[in-house]
């Protein structure tokens, strides 16, 4: 492969949003090759998604970044290049799939992409049934994308660069959100494409396992910016194994085998019900999206919702935060009713962490996003700059703290939206996806916070892909289908309903999955 001229060379290129600022990009060289498959690993804030706009040629012009050495595309250097020439033949996911659609329906979204490449009208069709057919959304055709799960809208990012044919295809983080078949069927296809077409790859993810078998190379960024390694992945992952995790990157589980599992903390019974539904429905105008549900979740508990993308995990997580109302059916906050809560006691003993961090920032420093709830909550000057502190500390966000929430990397932005909610001890603490886009470090750090609550009282459920945090510490679990509860139990139950999970898109922990692979050796 590197003996094919290559796609981009770097040398020496560094990168900084600003004059006074550390570099983001500290004097990287490497070469990028067509039909190669990189894997592109670093902690989070070590400057991937930096790089990758930076290789699409939307950095620094569009935020009057600086630059230094050289970013060749083709020979030439990239910001020679019309920007329309980039866009056709370089690919890119976003990290935020939000960011980068145009129109509002999903089909119409989808032809968008096929104009721009001057598609024949008569083709589109077909072409667009296809690729909605591949990322499983037919019946989403004629669907708002904003009113999509997050899943979903994931899909379509995906959906409209499987119509480009690009030369070279980046993808920044492009699973986070989906559920855990959905992402082996996303990157089965996309190496399948990739085999096809033969365009150059690069993948940006922190949960590799399932890439590491079709990448040839993995280049490693450090915290400030640098090159850690650039070497294959079995090298990189067998002789360098202590230096990637030192530098805070999630390796694959199986090097890492027997550490990771940890039995659920013990079950703690106790027989108070904190949260009660009984027969909710609920609709988003004439479509049903909540059948009927009705289960209750007791005191103390470490719950998980999981399931299918657009199953209505996050739809249910928001009736119980009272952020929306079901159309029928009741439920009980505490054993009172939550029409009864004021919202203002309600959210002293209810702490919610949404899907997408953004929608939850109003203040324009960390620092002061962090301070918020806790001024709200009557504490001293002192008290609060103390917590602060340690929060800060603990979800490595001390180096951001005067920064302005929406410039941080999109797994800063998580870590803050989660900080936000953790300097008391509520009674009920609701997750959306808590730990998507995290490194090895920042998740080990929001488990063990998250854990010393559950301890003190608070009882937790969060929505997760991660069948891993499922295993390792939760002592109840939800499984939703098609706005329907599938399941309710332990997770050591669910593990043993093979078929219940095929249907749910759901798969059995890496823990299992290894012990299962040893057993047919
Ligand atoms: N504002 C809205 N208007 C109309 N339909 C919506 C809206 N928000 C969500 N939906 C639909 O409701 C269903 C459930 O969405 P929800 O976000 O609860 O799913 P989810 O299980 O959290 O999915 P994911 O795992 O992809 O985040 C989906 O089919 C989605 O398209
Ligand atoms: N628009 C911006 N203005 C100022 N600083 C920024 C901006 N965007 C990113 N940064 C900073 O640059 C650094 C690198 O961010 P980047 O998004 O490239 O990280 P990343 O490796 O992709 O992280 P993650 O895994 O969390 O997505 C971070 O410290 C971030 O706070």
């Amino acid at each position: 492969m590197k003996n094919h001229q290559p796609i981009f060379e770097l040398d020496s290129f560094s990168f900084s949003f600003d004059k006074h600022d550390e570099p983001s990009l500290n004097n990287v060289s490497f070469s990028l090759y067509a039909e190669e498959v990189t894997l592109l690993l670093g902690a989070s804030g070590s400057g991937k998604s930096t790089l990758t706009l930076c290789l699409n040629g939307l950095y620094p012009e569009a935020i009057d970044g600086f630059t230094s050495g050289d970013l060749l595309y083709k020979g030439r250097s990239i910001s020679s290049y019309p920007k329309g020439v980039i866009n056709q033949e370089i690919g890119i996911v976003f990290q935020d799939p939000e960011s980068q659609f145009c129109m509002v329906r999903v089909e119409d979204e989808l032809a968008f992409v096929l104009e721009n490449l001057s598609i024949p009208r008569s083709q589109m069709k077909q072409r667009i049934e296809h690729v909605l057919d591949i990322v499983g959304l037919s019946q989403y055709k004629k669907h708002n994308i904003h009113q999509l799960s997050g899943g979903q809208k994931q899909k379509v990012a995906l959906a409209s660069i499987l119509l480009m044919d690009p030369q070279y295809l980046i993808l920044d983080e492009p699973t986070a959100n989906l559920d855990p078949i959905s992402s082996i069927e996303f990157i089965e296809t996309i190496m399948r494409i990739q085999k096809e077409r033969r365009f150059g790859l690069l993948v940006i993810e922190h949960e590799i396992d399932d890439w590491e078998t079709y990448a040839h190379r993995l280049i490693a960024l450090n915290k400030k910016g640098e090159i850690l390694l650039d070497s294959t992945p079995k090298e990189g992952f067998i002789n360098h194994l202590q230096e990637l995790r030192s530098n805070r990157i999630r390796v694959p589980k199986r090097y890492v085998n027997r550490e990771i599992a940890r039995p659920p903390s013990s079950e703690k019974e106790n027989k108070e019900v904190i949260v009660n539904l009984k027969n909710i429905q609920f609709n988003y105008k004439n479509k049903q999206i909540l059948n009927e549900l009705s289960f209750l979740i007791k005191k103390g508990r470490f719950c998980a919702i999981v399931g299918e993308n657009g199953a209505g995990k996050s739809t249910l997580l928001q009736l119980i935060a009272k952020l929306n109302k079901p159309v029928s059916g009741s439920i009980d906050f505490l054993n009172i009713p939550l029409s009864d809560w004021h919202e203002n006691e309600l959210y002293k003993k209810i702490g919610y962490v949404f899907q997408n961090p953004e929608h939850q920032f109003i203040n324009q420093t960390v620092y002061d996003e962090v301070c918020f709830g806790m001024k709200l909550s009557g504490y001293s000057r002192v008290e609060t700059e103390r917590m602060a502190h340690q929060l800060l500390t603990d979800f490595d966000l001390l180096s951001d703290k005067w920064k302005n929430p929406f410039s941080l990397s999109g797994g800063q932005k998580r870590r803050l939206s989660v900080a936000t909610m953790l300097h008391s001890t509520p009674d009920l603490l609701l997750f959306d996806e808590p730990t998507f886009g995290q490194d090895a470090y920042t998740i080990s750090q929001f488990m063990r916070i998250v854990m010393q609550l559950n301890e003190k009282g608070t009882t937790i459920v969060f929505v997760t892909h991660d069948m891993d945090l499922v295993d390792s510490y939760c002592n109840h679990v939800l499984v939703m289908q098609e706005g329907n509860i599938v399941y309710n139990g332990t997770p050591k139950e669910l593990w043993r309903r093979t078929e219940l999970l095929e249907r749910a898109r759901l798969r059995i922990p890496y823990r299992l999955r290894s012990m299962n692979e040893e057993m047919t050796v």
